[in-house]
């Protein structure tokens, strides 16, 4: 009989892994962002390591790895919201369609609405449910008129997938929607302002199962149309929802590549060893 060697079996996704490479996808295209020997320093204290990483439009990337190993520094990373911490210092050069997002020139709050951020705890503002979704493009002088303000309001809840939950109450409170429904209505505020990247740092940890799979959903929907980078602590929803998966362990990115590479035949033992819950 013919035997042939082959790695330990890793876990299997519970649903099938998306198709990685479909027609829209243009992989010789120029990556949205391009990060280039990335340190991060806390202090004294290193958190992140010479970390190099592109992201693409039209694909999800996941950052995945057991807690600590500096997943949410780096997201942090791609829109500069580690200025906002005063012991931090960023070393290496990250590009935004080419151009550095930390040269004097860069308007950071121009960078923000270009690179949005949703966070793990869902955080509307008190502030009712157009106002939430109104603020950014009112800020940034993005419609001219409240007939255009409307149209935005309404064509970024419903590409958060809120809109018909929401139609008849866009003057309640946003903080009185449910768990999921205030996660949908970050996503239509960072969506208001026309960004390129979403960013979002463990989206589903404060949800219900029920609420996950709406966002695993409409993450799955908003991918077509911006550069999306996602970090989990749940395996199974980064193989549900990304094409490419950055795994972090000690502050250094251990293995980067397809998503379905990653999860059934990773490059390095590190990798093997935390997939298949042998550390994390
Ligand atoms: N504001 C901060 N000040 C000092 N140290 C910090 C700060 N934020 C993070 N760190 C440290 O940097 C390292 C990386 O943290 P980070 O939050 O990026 O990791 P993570 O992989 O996202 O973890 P988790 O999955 O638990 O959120 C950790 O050792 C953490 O303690």
């Amino acid at each position: 009989m013919l035997m042939t060697t082959t790695k330990a079996p890793t876990i299997a996704p519970p649903v099938p892994l998306h198709a990685d490479e479909e027609p829209h996808v243009t992989t010789k295209r120029a990556p949205k962002m391009r990060a280039k020997d990335i340190s991060v320093f806390y202090g004294d204290k290193q958190a992140l390591k010479d970390v190099s990483i592109e992201i693409h439009d039209d694909r999800v990337t996941a950052f995945i790895g057991p807690s600590g190993c500096g997943k949410s520094t780096f997201l942090r990373c791609l829109n500069r919201m580690n200025d906002t911490i005063p012991s931090a210092r960023v070393a290496g050069r990250i590009e935004l369609d080419g151009e550095d997002i930390n040269a004097p020139a860069m308007d950071v709050v121009q960078l923000r609405a270009r690179v949005g951020m949703v966070f793990q705890k869902p955080n509307p503002f008190p502030k009712s449910i157009y106002e939430n979704v109104a603020y950014g493009p009112r800020i940034h002088g993005l419609t001219a008129s409240r007939t255009e303000l409307d149209e935005t309001v309404e064509k970024s809840l419903k590409r958060a997938g809120l809109w018909d939950e929401v139609k008849d109450r866009l003057n309640e409170s946003g903080t009185a929607l449910s768990g999921g429904q205030q996660q949908r209505l970050c996503i239509a505020r960072a969506i208001a302002v026309d960004p390129e990247v979403i960013l979002m740092d463990e989206p589903c940890s404060a949800l219900d199962p029920i609420a996950t799979a709406r966002i695993e959903e409409l993450i799955h929907e908003l991918r077509g149309r911006y550069a999306i980078a996602i970090v989990t602590h749940n395996m199974q929803q980064a193989a549900r929802v990304s094409q490419r998966t950055a795994f972090f362990h000690l502050g250094e990115l251990v293995e980067y590549g397809k998503t379905s590479d990653m999860f059934t035949n990773p490059r390095e033992q590190r990798t093997q060893d935390y997939i298949t819950g042998r550390y994390g």
